[in-house]
Parts: C-alpha cells; structure tokens; sequence
C-alpha cells in the first residue's frame, strides 16, 4: 500500500480567492490538490480547465495537481492539462473509446494516469489495463458535485480492487472520492483506500488543519 495522502476537492473551495484557499489547505498539512474538471456533458455541472491549473502552478503551487478529468471526449484536454501543470490525470473510462490509448497519451504527456471508476462500474473495466495505471480512482458518489453521501458499497469495492493491486505487485495507488470526512475515513482505509479526496468535510470548516490532522491520525490508527 502505498503511503497516505490527502487530497481536497478545491471544487469545495472559495474560487474567488483559490490560489489563498490553496496555500491555506497544503500548509494545514494536506498533501495534495485534487481538481475536479466537470464539462457539462458528461456531468451535469461545469467547472474550472487547463487555465486555472496553469495559474495554480504560477501562483507558486508545488504540491501535487490530481486533475479527475469528468469530460468526453477525454483525448484533447490532455495535452493541455499536462502542459498545464498536472501530476496526475485521471478519467472515466465511459468518455473514452479507446481507453488503453488514453492511458497512454496520459503517460506520453509526462503525467501519472489514473481510470476512474463510477458506484456503478463494474471493477472488470480494470482487466487488461491495471497494470498500466499509476492509481485507480473509485467514486464513493455520483459525479458532478460535492457534498453528497458516501455510498456504502464502495466500500466491498475497495476490498476487490485492492486485492487485485495487491497481486498486481505494483505501486498503483487506490483513491477514494466522495462523501470522505473525519467520521468514516477509517473504515474506507481499513477496506483498503490509500489517498483520500475530501472537499465539503474540509473547506465547510473553519481550521483545515484540524480536519485534516483528524483525518490523518484516523487513518494512521488503522494502517
Ligand atoms: O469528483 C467529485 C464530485 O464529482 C468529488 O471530488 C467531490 O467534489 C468530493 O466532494 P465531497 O464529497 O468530499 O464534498
């Protein structure tokens, strides 16, 4: 298992003051910014491109940008989320159509590559690609917006997909989405997850660091 990481949802945060919200949220101890790309059509909610991730990066981020791409087609944004400044780009494999072809052109790029998997996607749609993948993203909600309920079964999700990493023998990280607070993040580690996206359960509160210090110790007390 690879080691912990936090990521929040900036989908959660102030976007009038973003690149304040973002220092804020990486000095209280997060490790990572997770940028939710919605384009109306694929999700029913439209949000931030290539652009903001681009002034992130001249803003002075150094951390990590996990951008969930949640757009179709998936192919063209690509190029210019990596030029952009992304670490990791991860999609759904419904918007693609080729979709070993887009985990390549993620890794072409220079970026990590993650598939995404929705409540309802069946774990097979890992067959024959796992092995190329940096992370597998699994949504513990519908995708489109934040602060929505964990879905219960995401958790049996977790436990399958982690087995198949595991006898993978490889370093693919297992990301969990939606619906993630203080509260149950040491059941979802505890049924395998190892990077944690959480948006409304951070940015709703006033002292991110305590939220995510909550969120770490919580994990680490089952890990
Ligand atoms: O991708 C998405 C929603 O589509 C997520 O990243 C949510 O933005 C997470 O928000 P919370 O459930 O943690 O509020």
């Amino acid at each position: 298992m690879q080691p912990t990481v936090i990521a929040p949802s900036i989908l959660s945060a102030n976007f009038a003051r973003l690149g304040e919200e973002v220092d804020n949220v990486l000095k209280a101890g997060a490790d990572w910014v997770h940028f939710d790309v919605m384009d109306n059509h694929y999700v029913p909610n439209l949000t931030i491109g290539p652009l903001v991730c681009e002034a992130l990066r001249k803003h002075g981020v150094t951390a990590p940008i996990d951008v969930h791409l949640m757009v179709e087609p998936v192919d063209r944004l690509v190029p210019d989320f990596a030029k952009a400044g992304a670490t990791m780009i991860s999609f759904h494999p419904e918007a693609s159509r080729h979709v070993h072809r887009t985990v390549q052109l993620i890794k072409a790029n220079g970026c990590q590559a993650g598939l995404v998997l929705n409540p309802a996607t069946p774990i097979e749609v890992l067959d024959y690609v796992l092995d190329d993948l940096d992370m597998v993203l699994l949504m513990s909600v519908n995708p489109g917006f934040g602060g929505q309920a964990f879905i219960p079964s995401a958790l049996d999700k977790l436990r399958r997909v982690r087995e198949r990493i595991d006898r993978s023998g490889k370093a693919i990280r297992l990301e969990i989405d939606g619906g993630v607070k203080p509260e149950n993040i040491a059941e979802i580690a505890s049924a395998g997850a190892d990077t944690f996206v959480a948006g409304s359960a951070i940015f709703s509160q006033p002292d991110y660091a305590d939220v995510v210090r909550r969120m770490k110790d919580a994990v680490a007390a089952v890990r």
